[in-house]
């Protein structure tokens, strides 16, 4: 059974309609990285899968039990608040301690517990993000352009250890990426998105479709062509997710 079924979703802020018949599932232990342009809905997506905002038509549904983490892309923390990494741990859900310090280890960063989130690098931010993502014990990680900012070196360690966590603990990953060689080398699925689903399959699927080559090139040059991303081709009922 697969641990989300997102069918026929259409999302709409006022008037405009951000996201439309986009359907996708992520079945247990998976890595599934979502990729497409500037303003294209990825965060929509993501923040529909954890009911942030709602379905104006369509259905996400979710495994009996399933437990979602989410990282999301930024966090607004008011400088001038004095709050410790545990105590920010602690705030969704009054975490218990030995759950805090399991998770920052798992995260890779068991030494921060006691620092004030105001002083922590970008590299560790994202880490103690993902920690209290961990403390609940999901089944599915969902994570917003987790490298955002990050060095190519702290990018690359993230990726490793969100493969790490996968094999340790066996929760799927659904994730935003723009690092194309990074999605392709550590995802076992692609989905491209741009409002709707325009390609989807395995990396070595995607990488050799022809929809995949004319949006976002190959090589290193494939990069930047996903910012360039126009949406100049059409799509039979083939191309979406739910038809795989
Ligand atoms: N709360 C909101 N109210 C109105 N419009 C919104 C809201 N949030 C996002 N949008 C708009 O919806 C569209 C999709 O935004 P979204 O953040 O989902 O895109 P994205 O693919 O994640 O973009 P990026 O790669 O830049 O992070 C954009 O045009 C954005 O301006």
């Amino acid at each position: 059974m697969n641990l989300i079924d997102v069918d026929h979703l259409n999302v709409r802020y006022g008037a405009s309609e951000v996201l439309r018949d986009v359907s996708l599932y992520v079945a247990p232990g998976e890595i599934v990285t979502i990729v497409g342009p500037n303003g294209s809905g990825k965060t929509t997506l993501l923040r529909a899968i954890v009911g942030a905002v709602p379905a104006a038509a369509g259905r996400i549904a979710k495994a009996p039990n399933a437990v979602i983490g989410y990282v999301p892309q930024r966090l607004h923390i008011d400088p001038t608040l004095p709050m410790t990494v545990e105590r920010f741990l602690k705030l969704p859900g009054g975490a218990e301690r030995g759950d805090i310090v399991d998770a920052l280890a798992r995260a890779g960063v068991p030494d921060l517990t006691k620092r004030q989130m105001s002083e922590l690098s970008g590299g560790q931010l994202q880490r103690v993000l993902l920690a209290r993502a961990l403390v609940a014990k999901p089944d599915l990680l969902l994570l917003d352009e987790p490298t955002a900012g990050l060095d190519q070196p702290g990018s690359a360690a993230f990726y490793a250890l969100i493969d790490d966590l996968r094999r340790e603990t066996g929760c799927a990953v659904l994730m935003i990426s723009h690092e194309l060689h990074v999605v392709m080398a550590a995802s076992d699925r692609v989905i491209c998105l741009n409002g709707h689903v325009c390609c989807h399959g395995t990396p070595a699927h995607v990488s050799s479709a022809p929809e995949y080559r004319a949006l976002f090139g190959t090589g290193t040059q494939g990069a930047l062509a996903l910012y360039r991303h126009e949406h100049d081709h059409t799509h039979g009922p083939h191309n979406h997710e739910a038809a795989e």
